[in-house]
């Protein structure tokens, strides 16, 4: 295999160009002992400042090439104006071929297929057909405020309920208990095998897909039944509610979701391209919750993790709420007339992204670049924690400071917005980012509104300030902290607990 392998190389590199410079290891593990398990990105950051300027860095783990971009002008150079070759995915053979999570757009490799998911993820998670549930999520946000009023030391528990019930009221137009089944715990399960799928080293299968041909009663080969109990889980997943859509579309008693405009969409039943097109729809409502839950649930903790670290800031951020609201509960159309709520929710981006490292690219042919060979089949990260925590476009890039992104009152178009990287890149960029973008401005103005934030106090009435302590394989989330979440006062929380339920 090494052997094809060099001669491959070498007709795609025929002038004998050098990879990016980076951590060499040794022969065939290549650098498997310095490949990070846990901290990813800033591993990737530390070596980026350490192997030359070129803002790349180059390794191979088994004869599997990587190359970790840690710039703007990296990021824009591959995935935007060399897209068509920085576009595809690595294959994870536990998530897909076994698991089954193959209705997850994140896995689906480059080509026809992906095309048409993406098509309809644009038609609707675009910025205007976002704003149609924007109705849905006010309520939802509503709901989480009282939630938050009547058990406060749950806050965690409250942003994942939250964030389930409105993925299940914007995709399917459905409450929780509607689905009457424990959906949302297994489509959490779901979540949570599809992240454990990708870690490396924990499935060996993904380095050796032969495995596959091992039968599930081998000793050992607990990792297929694992298999089989995701895939049996997926097709609840995928299928249940968007088969509960069409029946109440069928008795007209549907609720306007995007599952039903999906549906609405599809060619007549009994058409040549139906079966295809109705695999789509279901897939690209399914996957709101897998790609929704785990990115927002983490940005939430990280904003109740800000307010107990930064009072200042949460002052700032209620003076300008209680000169616009005058009293009353934020709605979308008061976003223009707050712009350091804006400011705040571009520094909440920045600050400690969910998934520092985006997702992984894969090249779907070899190039060279900037005097260097890039082979086929390599893996390619974009390091946005190394564009968002570059000091010298964001000083004191630790500190979580709003103002950065403000000038004379208002929000300054010079300051980079970190959009550029906190979606990721290309054509691959996040698809939801509108509705992760009003999700969050919905729920940091309706809380910060409403409640102080603070560190809880120790017996002495000492605040006991959470340590900054971000965690995780794939993705970085706040580690367990406490907080204290106060109403404002008591005429806020006569209010919230009288909004009427049909109100909310
Ligand atoms: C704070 C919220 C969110 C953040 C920070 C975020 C971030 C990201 C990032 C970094 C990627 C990888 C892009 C790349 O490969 O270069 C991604 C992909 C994706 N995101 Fe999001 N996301 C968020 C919310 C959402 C929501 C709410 C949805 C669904 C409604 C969603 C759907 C997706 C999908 C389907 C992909 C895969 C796209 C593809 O492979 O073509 N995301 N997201």
């Amino acid at each position: 295999w090494y052997l094809r392998r060099y001669f491959v190389n070498r007709k795609a590199n025929p002038r004998g160009l050098p990879h990016p410079p980076g951590p060499k290891g040794y022969p065939i593990i290549g650098a498997l002992f310095d490949q990070p398990l846990q901290d990813a990105w800033i591993t990737y950051d530390k070596w980026i400042k350490k192997y030359g300027k070129s803002d790349m860095v180059y390794f191979e783990v088994f004869g599997q090439p990587f190359l970790v971009l840690g710039s703007l002008r990296r990021t824009n150079d591959l995935f935007d104006k060399r897209s068509s070759k920085y576009s595809d995915r690595p294959h994870s053979p536990m998530a897909v071929d076994h698991m089954k999570f193959d209705y997850a757009l994140a896995t689906v490799p480059y080509g026809h297929l992906w095309r048409r998911h993406r098509r309809a993820f644009h038609q609707h998670f675009s910025t205007s057909q976002v704003q149609k549930y924007n109705g849905a999520q006010t309520k939802e946000a509503r709901m989480f405020l009282r939630r938050l009023l009547d058990a406060p030391d749950d806050f965690a528990h409250h942003i994942h309920h939250f964030i389930a019930a409105l993925i299940m009221s914007v995709s399917y137009g459905m409450t929780v208990q509607e689905t009457n089944d424990p959906y949302i715990f297994r489509a959490q399960q779901a979540n949570k095998g599809f992240t454990d799928a990708g870690v490396a080293g924990r499935y060996l299968v993904n380095n050796f897909p032969a495995m596959k041909y091992i039968p599930s009663w081998f000793p050992g080969a607990g990792w297929k039944k694992t298999g089989e109990y995701f895939a049996e889980l997926n097709q609840l997943v995928s299928r249940k509610p968007f088969e509960f859509v069409k029946e109440r579309m069928a008795d007209g008693t549907a609720i306007p979701s995007v599952a039903s405009a999906l549906i609405n969409d599809l060619p007549a039943e009994g058409s040549p391209n139906r079966e295809e097109e109705e695999r789509v729809a279901r897939n690209v409502a399914a996957v709101s919750y897998l790609a929704g839950e785990d990115t927002l649930a983490s940005t939430f903790l990280s904003f109740v993790l800000v307010m107990c670290l930064y009072p200042e800031v949460q002052k700032k951020a209620q003076a300008e709420l209680d000169r616009v609201l005058n009293g009353r509960l934020p709605e979308y159309n008061d976003r223009p007339s707050l712009p350091y709520i804006n400011a705040f929710i571009h520094e909440l981006n920045r600050w400690h992204q969910v998934l520092p490292s985006a997702i992984p690219h894969l090249t779907s042919e070899s190039d060279e670049y900037d005097g260097y060979f890039i082979p086929k089949g390599t893996i390619v990260i974009g390091n946005s924690w190394s564009i968002l925590q570059d000091p010298t476009v964001y000083k004191d890039p630790e500190r979580f400071i709003p103002e950065r992104f403000m000038k004379d009152g208002e929000l300054d178009p010079n300051v980079q917005d970190p959009s550029v990287a906190v979606f990721g890149f290309g054509r691959r960029i996040c698809p939801g980012r509108f509705m992760g973008d009003s999700t969050i401005f919905i729920v940091v103005a309706s809380v910060l509104s409403a409640f102080d934030i603070s560190p809880p106090l120790d017996k002495d009435g000492r605040p006991i300030v959470p340590e900054v302590r971000f965690g995780g394989d794939l993705s970085a989330h706040p580690l367990p902290f406490q907080a204290s979440i106060q109403p404002r006062s008591r005429k806020v929380a006569e209010m919230i607990h009288n909004l009427e339920l049909s109100e909310l």
